[in-house]
């Protein structure tokens, strides 16, 4: 990862009157890191000849995928009519998964720069993070990007800009990452228009953390902002929430790479590093203070990610559990979004049950276990957690459908979320459409410009979480975007479908599912096991059921395989060849019971083809 810190001392604290601490909020794609690049180019922070595209993405999956997963803090030198100042830039994850980091990044600023593709004009997730940002209290900067673009519409879009948060289409600024054109205008702008941090210096220290991230050579980093007193190298820090106390044994700042310094005063936005492993010691949200003169009162804001999607995890072969577990527990490390919990499933053996924010976080988790373990996975069909009250009173939480209780149900509730989508307001009608088929109900409809609309619907979050993006997207032609936050429960008339093969039970095939759709999902799994399954030496009849009531059924007809029928007599040692194969073609079998299902199929028929968030975004 970072090479050697380079000693330069900062100074220990810097005059918050020279400080600005902004970040850049942009819907997914509109070219925020891009500009971020620039950003260290233009105030020399990162030369030409050093700069790798997207210097502050660091995962190669992020680099390779193109999105922001972990926030970073830069700080950039930048003189403005002969004052020198320091601007310190906080990343932000853009995906809603990673909702609860942003705010917490915003959190830590006076202001923000509300970036807007200038070929794209505001999309959801614009609308999200400013709604954000002016939660927070931030002064927000207008920006259009990519003016370089010849389908670039800037007067159009300043319009819609200046009409949302107020002020003259005049006033927003265009630039062009790519090109640099208007970047040195924008970091002029920021010197002025953003406030300088306000704190009390002399009050116990409070400062709070909005990122933490695992390195493997010096343990967990923990970005923090300061926003009362300072904190210095060598004393003993507290985490307000757990009570835990560490020493501070580097404290610095990121320009970029890692620069110790003799501490962080008031407004100032830097790293700590206390010699702890495990980021879940050192929470995003949390508020440091110093153990010798604690703070009273915490600062405001702090929430434990809450899982939203959980899937099995299992290794397609068994061996290589413990290297899952290992590999699991090196990922929490760093993610402290991440929980899961040992499972066994008849069908798969050893696994876990892993919960993660979405579907994205699921799918990057899953190709880290892939790639950086070499793991070969079999994941199990996403679900969202339910509570179901039974008669008894007794409440149960499934979040695995071969969990949900068999005694008598009396209610069960799924978790709901608020959408809001935009579109140009041709495709209202596909997309009430969609929603509608989805369970939604309308919240309201507003026009943001003659041509584009935002729609607003609570909908269930497992109706939405696995494939209802890409089919918005390709309603819409693409031009639709969406975002969600969670938004309470409703009590659904909700069932378990099982699949059956020659009449057990495989768990890993059931799920749960509104009683509307559970004969849709019954016949699609049939369908597909009917295909996936060899024919084996007698009839195998493949069932979905709700409780004792088949819903849907297919069967594979037997077939009597005499292998050694091909060797016509003959040759002994090519016969046992033949055995030796067919003993190793076994290997990757399942046994269901007296059938015979290869990995594969639980690998193809677990995997949603067409419910596969392919877009990622
Ligand atoms: N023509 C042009 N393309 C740009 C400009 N800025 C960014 N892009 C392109 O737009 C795409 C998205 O840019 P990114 O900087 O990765 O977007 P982002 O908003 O950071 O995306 P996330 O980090 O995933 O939120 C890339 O293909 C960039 O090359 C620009 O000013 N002009």
């Amino acid at each position: 990862m970072s090479p050697m810190a380079r000693f330069s001392p900062v100074p220990a604290a810097t005059d918050p009157a020279i400080i600005r601490n902004f970040c850049i909020i942009a819907h997914i794609d509109h070219g925020k890191s891009t500009l971020a690049d620039r950003m260290l180019q233009s105030t020399g922070v990162v030369e030409h000849r050093n700069m790798k595209a997207q210097y502050l993405d660091r995962m190669d999956i992020e680099r390779e995928r193109g999105i922001t997963i972990k926030s970073q803090a830069v700080r950039m030198p930048w003189e403005l009519d002969g004052e020198s100042y320091a601007l310190n830039m906080i990343d932000t994850p853009g995906h809603v998964d990673f909702t609860y980091e942003v705010s917490r990044s915003l959190a830590a600023c006076e202001g923000a720069v509300l970036l807007v593709d200038a070929a794209q004009g505001i999309e959801a997730q614009t609308l999200a993070n400013l709604y954000l940002a002016m939660e927070n209290d931030l002064t927000i900067i207008p920006v259009l990007n990519k003016i370089d673009l010849p389908a670039a519409q800037p007067e159009k879009y300043a319009e819609e800009l200046a009409k949302l948060i107020g002020g003259d289409p005049a006033d927003v600024l265009r630039v062009s990452g790519k090109t640099g054109v208007g970047v040195e205008a924008l970091l002029d702008q920021i010197v002025r228009e953003i406030p300088a941090p306000q704190g009390d210096p002399n009050a116990p220290a409070r400062a709070m953390i909005f990122d933490s991230v695992y390195d493997t050579y010096r343990g967990v980093v923990t970005y923090v902002r300061v926003i009362d007193g300072s904190l210095s190298p060598r004393e003993r820090i507290q985490m307000m929430s757990t009570r835990a106390s560490h020493e501070l044994l580097e404290i610095g700042v990121s320009s970029p790479e890692p620069t110790p310094s003799k501490g962080l005063g008031v407004g100032e936005v830097g790293y700590l590093i206390t010699g702890v492993k495990d980021v879940r010691l050192s929470k995003v949200g949390d508020t440091v203070t110093n153990l010798a003169k604690p703070a009273e009162k915490s600062l405001e804001g702090y929430a434990d990610p809450k899982p939203m999607v959980f899937s099995g995890l299992y290794p397609i072969d068994g061996a290589d559990y413990p290297v899952l577990r290992e590999a699991l527990e090196k990922l929490m490390l760093n993610d402290a979004a991440l929980v899961y919990e040992p499972e066994t499933s008849a069908a798969l053996g050893f696994g876990f049950r892993v919960g993660f924010l979405g579907l994205l976080h699921l799918e990057i988790t899953r190709e880290r276990l892939e790639r950086e373990y070499n793991l070969d996975l079999i994941s199990t069909a996403p679900n969202v957690e339910y509570e179901v009250t039974l008669e008894d009173k007794k409440v149960v939480t499934v979040t695995n459908p071969s969990e949900y209780p068999e005694g008598k149900i009396k209610e069960v509730r799924e978790p709901m979320v608020s959408a809001t989508i935009l579109a140009p307001n041709e495709f209202v009608g596909a997309i009430m459409e969609l929603c509608q088929s989805r369970r939604g109900v309308l919240g309201g409809m507003d026009y943001l410009s003659e041509d584009r609309v935002e729609i607003r619907y609570r909908l269930p979050l497992a109706e939405i979480v696995f494939d209802f993006f890409d089919i918005l997207k390709s309603k819409t032609r693409g031009y639709a975007s969406l975002d969600w936050k969670a938004d309470g429960e409703q009590v659904a008339d909700l069932v378990k479908v099982d699949i059956l093969l020659q009449g057990e039970q495989v768990d890993a095939f059931s799920s749960i599912t509104h009683k509307d759709k559970a004969y849709a999902y019954g016949v699609m799994m049939t369908g597909k096991l009917r295909e996936l399954i060899p024919r084996q030496q007698f009839e195998v009849p493949i069932q979905a059921a709700i409780g004792s009531r088949i819903i849907a059924r297919e069967s594979i007809r037997a077939i009597r395989k005499d292998v050694l029928a091909k060797c016509y007599g003959g040759d002994i040692s090519r016969k046992r060849k033949l055995l030796e194969k067919q003993k190793e073609g076994k290997k990757r079998m399942k046994m269901v019971g007296r059938v015979e299902v290869p990995q594969e199929a639980f690998v193809a028929a677990l995997s949603s083809d067409e419910s596969k968030d392919k877009s990622k975004k």
